[in-house]
């Protein structure tokens, strides 16, 4: 039977990155004999534009009824004074999926160390997964918005972090072991929930080896010494800054991929990156991330791992090849590194 999925192209650099994932997707089903079916919908800035809304209802009904959404991104300045912001789409459509697990991995291959910025014996070895709690803390508390003062509520239930906490777990079970959990414990009172909340479920994982950081240490030690983590669990803010971040151990932001998941339903593939106003209808953009987020999709959203390794050897090896996208070194655009990338995926 064939798996349905709606593609969100979104804003700005969005639907140039979106178009080389699907393409991946495409090259990688035919290989591997899935079969798979495409959907487009006005989302973000592109839907205020078609319909008034960054989440047309029309779009919602679409994503609840696909087996998976891929999105590009959302956001830019041509909204930015708009009554609903894109990214209140973005937000409205986690929290409507109830896509709560927002997993980002981060993996500096051998050979690939001088794609980053950082020194290359720093970032040898790095191998982290963030594991972001995605519907929750200040991004869905209560806000006030005055002319003289402005409030958003940090709000996080035991329940909301042991469901996170589970899959962090769960997760370092079945990598290293190691889980580092980031909060500010000596600040903030949810970080203190999140943190004894943690500790209780420890003892249920027995193979993980558990422990704490504050998130502003963490950001000093990702730089530093970024092969020493192996998952990192994190609240909703924290996720978000750490996240672009640890982009660069591996080289830049147009890398990454990410995963947002449920329970059941149709899960949310997007690369971290935004909208990139600056480059957007340049060509210049990285299709990296995007086309991780597409191995992502055919992984944990479709269940077809083989297509899912088959696209990441391909981008692995693009990578290696050393033609790669302005932002890590090369000199190709966005489409003729997707072209290329297709090609390893036909052959
Ligand atoms: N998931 C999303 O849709 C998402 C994520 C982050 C930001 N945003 C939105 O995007 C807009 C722009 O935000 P921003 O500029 O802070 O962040 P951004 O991620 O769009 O860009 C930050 C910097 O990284 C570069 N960059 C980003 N992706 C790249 C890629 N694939 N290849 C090469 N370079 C890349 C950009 O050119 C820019 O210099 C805002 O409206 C923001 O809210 C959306
Ligand atoms: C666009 C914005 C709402 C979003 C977030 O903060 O979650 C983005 O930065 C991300 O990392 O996916
Ligand atoms: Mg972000």
């Amino acid at each position: 039977m064939s798996k349905h999925i709606l593609v969100l192209p979104g804003d700005g650099i969005g639907p140039e990155v979106a178009r080389i994932a699907v393409d991946c997707l495409k090259a990688a089903a035919s290989a591997e004999g899935v079969s798979l079916t495409f959907d487009e919908a006005p989302f973000g800035g592109a839907g205020l534009d078609a319909c008034g809304k960054p989440l047309p209802e029309e779009t919602l009904d679409k994503a609840r009824s696909a087996d998976a959404v891929f999105l590009g991104a959302v956001g830019g300045p041509k909204w930015d004074d708009a009554p609903e912001r894109p990214e209140k789409g973005l937000l409205a459509l986690r929290s409507e999926l109830g896509l709560f697990a927002n997993l980002r991995p981060v993996k500096v291959f051998a050979g690939l160390e001088g794609l980053s910025p950082l020194k290359a014996d720093r970032v040898a070895g790095a191998d982290l997964l963030i594991v972001r709690e995605l519907t929750g803390g200040l991004y869905f508390g209560e806000k006030r918005e005055g002319r003289e003062t402005a409030s958003d509520l940090c709000t996080y239930s035991a329940d909301e972090v042991a469901r996170i906490a589970r899959v962090a777990f769960r997760a370092a079970s079945g990598r290293r072991g190691k889980l580092t959990s980031v909060d500010k414990a000596n600040v903030l009172a949810t970080s203190r929930l999140w943190r004894s909340t943690v500790n209780q479920l420890a003892p249920e994982y027995q193979d993980v080896t558990l422990d704490h950081m504050y998130v502003d240490a963490t950001a000093m030690k990702l730089v530093t010494h970024p092969s020493a983590f192996d998952v990192i669990l994190t609240e909703n803010l924290f996720g978000d800054i750490l996240s672009d971040e640890a982009a660069v151990i591996a080289g830049s932001l147009g890398l990454l991929g990410s995963a947002s998941l449920g329970e059941g339903g149709p899960g949310l593939f997007e690369p971290i990156h935004g909208s990139a106003p600056d480059i957007a209808g340049q060509d210049k953009a990285n299709p990296s991330g995007a086309i991780a987020s597409a191995a992502m999709l055919l992984r944990f959203g479709l269940g077809e791992a083989r297509a899912a390794d088959r696209i990441e050897a391909a981008l692995q090896a693009q990578l290696k090849s050393g033609r790669t996208t302005a932002d890590i070194g090369g000199s190709l655009g966005c489409r003729a590194f997707g072209a290329e990338v297709c090609e390893r995926l036909a052959s």
